[in-house]
């Protein structure tokens, strides 16, 4: 890969790769955007199979929180930190607090958290040797579980997409299938019960059934939620589940849940548009647990209330690029991209002002 070809492709600004031998750290950093503020990200811990590949996560995932960031309206920009290990047996007191002081580093440029494979409590001990760290537990100073502000931005979204379909955003009555019960989409189903709609929901992990099935979530198997006759499919498991052989099964009208990267490639965005299913653009409608970080990071006290106010805001936003996506006539996902770049060039524009 030519590395300096591939950052000026995609804007980034800087990577930086982090080793320590003792505690067998290697780590990247990937900086993509500081227009808006610095950069915010998790940190991802992967038993990557090449160099490369950990590289290209790295680079992929940062690009995607400069995105997020910017059309949540938070001055922060795009970063994420890639750890190339095995979360189930490399992990150790040394790595995260030498992960924490190389981050310290950087001189708040870049604050980390919690992604795929990194906890919780892995962050309590990198904080010991940066503040540059969000989303700690509450025990801790912290926001905590992400999940909350996330399922609500989620439940606001779908509110969004109702409006928008069909001229009322009253969920009452809406047939809702939700790909995977975990923190978010069990949070989920319980907005969506109490707002009486009818959901059904699937998951790999029995406990994870069970607890829904109590809640009055209708169960299905894994491979049947995409055959679903519904008004609206909930992705919260997986990326890349819209793709060429679920959407010729879908059979509905809408797309809206907190996965990442939830389309395979953009051109199944496209194909979205041209079958008239309305797509939430994933980066838009899962928002929440990062307007909960930069919260806690931006402000000197945090503020749920704030957090949630910012989170219904996420139903206008979706409105918003709606309308755009049908005035341009292009997919949603494009139209807010479209938003996002001219934020971050109307903002690059402002910071010129001296
Ligand atoms: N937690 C957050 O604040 C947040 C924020 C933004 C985006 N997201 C994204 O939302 C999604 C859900 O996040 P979460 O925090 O609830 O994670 P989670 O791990 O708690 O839940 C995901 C669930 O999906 C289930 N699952 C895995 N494979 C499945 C399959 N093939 N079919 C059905 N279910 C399957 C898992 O068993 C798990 O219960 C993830 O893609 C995550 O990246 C989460």
């Amino acid at each position: 890969m030519e590395i300096f070809k591939e950052m000026a492709k995609e804007g980034h600004e800087q990577i930086i790769f982090f080793q320590e031998k003792k505690t067998g750290l290697k780590s990247i950093v990937a900086i993509h955007n500081t227009v808006l503020g610095p950069g915010l990200g998790g940190c991802r811990m992967w038993p990557y199979k090449t160099e490369e590949e950990a590289l290209k996560d790295a680079m992929r995932l940062s690009k995607g929180m400069t995105y997020k960031s910017a059309i949540a309206g938070e001055d922060f920009g795009g970063a994420k930190t890639v750890i190339w290990g095995d979360p189930e047996t490399d992990k150790s007191e040394g790595l995260f607090r030498v992960l924490g002081r190389y981050i310290n580093g950087l001189g708040g440029r870049y604050s980390t958290g919690t992604d795929v494979g990194t906890t919780y409590d892995d962050f309590v001990i990198l904080n010991k040797e940066t503040p540059y760290v969000g989303a700690l537990p509450k025990e801790y100073g912290g926001s905590g579980d992400s999940s909350i502000p996330t399922a609500y931005g989620v439940y606001n979204g779908i509110k969004a997409c109702c409006k928008y379909k069909y001229g009322s955003d009253s969920l009452e009555g809406k047939t809702v299938a939700i790909q995977g019960l975990g923190k978010v989409g069990y949070k989920l189903a319980k907005h969506l019960l109490e707002e009486g709609c009818k959901v059904y929901g699937t998951d790999i992990k029995e406990e994870y059934l069970e607890r829904a099935r109590q809640l009055g979530v209708d169960i299905v198997k894994t491979d049947e939620i995409y055959d679903i006759d519904c008004d609206i499919f909930s992705p919260n498991a997986l990326g890349a589940v819209i793709n060429d052989n679920t959407i010729e099964r879908l059979k509905c009208d809408i797309v809206a849940g907190a996965a990442n990267n939830v389309l395979a490639e953009p051109r199944h965005g496209e194909m979205l548009h041209q079958k008239g299913i309305l797509y939430a653009p994933d980066y838009v409608i899962n928002g929440g647990g990062l307007i909960q970080v930069a919260d806690e990071l931006g402000n000197e006290t945090y503020s749920e209330e704030r957090v949630m106010r910012k989170c219904e805001g996420i139903y206008n936003q979706l409105l918003k690029i709606f309308k755009l996506a049908e005035e341009k006539d292009i997919p949603t996902h494009a139209a807010a991209d479209h938003i996002v770049e001219e934020r971050i060039e109307t903002i690059a524009t402002i910071h010129r002002i001296k």
